[in-house]
């Protein structure tokens, strides 16, 4: 039986709480993620909100091969996400959803790895979102980009239901490893 997003959203949304509340774990960076960056990419990444996984080790590793940061600006629902470029130390404004995110001055960049942070996914790397098709959006417009998704592993659902606009992750990295299909 398929359960339908906004249940998974939900159930998957209490899942991860639970998970932060119980104790801190680190995302750490797997080699085969490592062996993907190359000086001069672009990887952008996120500011965790709430009980999300944080991706602050694996942007870390990425600045340490000599990629650069990218964050994305939100406006609000309806409004497509845009990645604006971000230097650690570089002052951060207060967004929608209670987000950190680069002030408007900064110039627009092309990703190409996008840390995704995710309410949910399944072992076929489909992905849950927030349900404003931010993320959607932004892997239409950037089709090449490495499309890597970020979450605790109890945000693991069996079958997340595929809408024909949802673009599937390409990897998922959590607290315990590496999940992935080395096709691409
Ligand atoms: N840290 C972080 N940054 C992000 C996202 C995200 O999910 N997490 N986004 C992902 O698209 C984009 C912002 N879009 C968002 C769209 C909707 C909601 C939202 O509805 N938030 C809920 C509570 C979320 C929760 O508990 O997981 C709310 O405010 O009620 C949040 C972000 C880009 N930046
Ligand atoms: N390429 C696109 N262009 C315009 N609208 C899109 C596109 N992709 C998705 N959408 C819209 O965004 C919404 C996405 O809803 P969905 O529940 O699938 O989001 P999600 O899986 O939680 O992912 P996200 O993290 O992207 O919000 C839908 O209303 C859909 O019509």
């Amino acid at each position: 039986m398929t359960v339908e997003k906004p249940v998974l959203r939900a159930r998957l949304r209490a899942a991860r709480d639970l998970f932060a509340s119980e104790g801190t774990q680190a995302i750490t960076a797997p080699a085969a993620f490592l062996d993907r960056l190359r000086p001069g990419q672009t990887v952008a990444t996120y500011f965790p909100v709430g009980s999300e996984a944080d991706p602050s080790q694996l942007a870390a590793a990425a600045l340490e091969r000599g990629c650069a940061l990218a964050l994305p600006h939100v406006v609000d629902r309806a409004t497509p996400i845009r990645f604006l470029a971000w230097n650690v130390g570089e002052a951060l404004v207060d967004g929608p959803f209670n987000l950190r995110q680069p002030a408007l001055t900064q110039p627009e960049v092309a990703p190409d790895i996008i840390l995704t942070p995710l309410v949910g996914f399944d072992p076929r790397l489909n992905r849950l979102g927030q349900g404003a098709g931010h993320y959607d959006r932004a892997f239409a417009r950037y089709p090449d980009a490495w499309r890597v998704g970020i979450a605790w592993s109890v945000q693991e659902a069996p079958a997340i239901p595929a809408d024909i606009w949802d673009v599937p992750l390409e990897a998922i990295i959590t607290e315990k490893g590496m999940l992935w299909h080395a096709n691409r």
